[in-house]
């Protein structure tokens, strides 16, 4: 196992920020750390990063103290911060040499990431001198420029307009392919089921679903039916007392199986209601987000 986190539990006063929780991750893959704001998401990080001390439990790294001195570790802070009146590339490399980097290699690296995030032309401004989005994407630069093996990416998206969010996805992507270990708190549910295979979901200071992406959905218990018709579908729905919501043309249902699924098609065929469409549907992220968590 490469990341366990065990009856982990860290108090403000009387406020419990983080509740006896267990995760584990295997080295190499991805998770996906929700919650609404409060829950407890960036507390367990910095709990993790010698930041803030728990109460009580560990956190272990292939079964030894997670440690970030002696780990590899790049850490995207939700509190962003630059040094304002200091050159982009100058502070690049003084956190490059930070992370234990000489300054070829770091220079090397800090041109194929200005290049790779189209922002070579910025590598000579002060930071105060860059917009809110771009001086984000030197942060997240800033992370991955010692090239670590495991990465802690708090709210990355945020502040990134939708062509930068595009390219941080596929940053993100390689670092998935590239078996890094990564952790990704985020409020937008489709990076995190883009990219995460294990998701746990918190709610003050708990955690309420936890486990592999997949087994979630299928545990949820319901798919998605969403039927196209011109006709009277709706008196289908209701003789097989199935909650339904109508829009336009456009039917949802959601039912347990494919069964139940295929049964509304039988009926609406027997009854000669003509269908223009049909898919059944996994459950998203964000349906069992709002359930469990909102
Ligand atoms: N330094 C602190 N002092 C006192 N309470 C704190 C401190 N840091 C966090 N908390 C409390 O701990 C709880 C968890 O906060 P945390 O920042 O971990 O949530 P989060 O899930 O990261 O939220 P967000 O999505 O808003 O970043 C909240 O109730 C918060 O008010």
């Amino acid at each position: 196992m490469g990341l366990e986190i065990r009856n982990l539990t860290k108090c403000y006063g009387d406020n419990v920020a983080v509740n006896n929780i267990s995760v584990q991750l295997p080295k190499g893959q991805v998770l996906g750390l929700l919650g609404r704001n409060g829950a407890g998401k960036t507390t367990t990080i910095k709990m993790m990063l010698g930041l803030v001390r728990p109460d009580s439990g560990e956190i272990l790294w292939e079964g030894r103290p997670f440690l970030r001195e002696e780990l590899s570790i790049g850490y995207l802070p939700e509190e962003r911060g630059l040094y304002p009146k200091t050159k982009i590339a100058e502070q690049l490399r003084y956190f490059g040499q930070l992370e234990g980097m000489g300054r070829k290699l770091a220079n090397e690296r800090i041109d194929y990431w200005l290049e790779k995030f189209e922002i070579t032309e910025y590598k000579n401004k002060l930071a105060s001198e860059l917009s809110k989005g771009n001086q984000q994407k030197i942060q997240i630069i800033a992370t991955l420029l010692h090239d670590p093996d495991i990465i802690i990416l708090d709210e990355p998206f945020s502040g990134l307009d939708p062509v930068n969010a595009t390219s941080l996805g596929n940053v993100i992507e390689e670092l998935v392919e590239q078996k890094k270990t990564i952790i990704l708190s985020s409020h937008r549910m489709e990076s995190i089921e883009m990219f995460c295979e294990n998701v746990c979901m918190m709610k003050k200071g708990d955690i309420v679903v936890s486990g592999k992406l997949q087994t979630v959905k299928d545990e949820y218990g319901y798919k998605n039916l969403r039927i196209t018709s011109a006709g009277q579908l709706e008196q289908v729905f209701r003789k097989l007392n199935t909650p339904f919501e109508k829009n336009g043309l456009v039917y949802n249902a959601k039912v347990h199986n494919e069964k139940e699924g295929m049964d509304i098609l039988k009926a609406a065929e027997a009854d000669g209601v003509p269908l223009q469409n049909f898919s059944l549907l996994e459950p998203t992220l964000h349906q069992i987000f709002v359930e469990r968590v909102g």
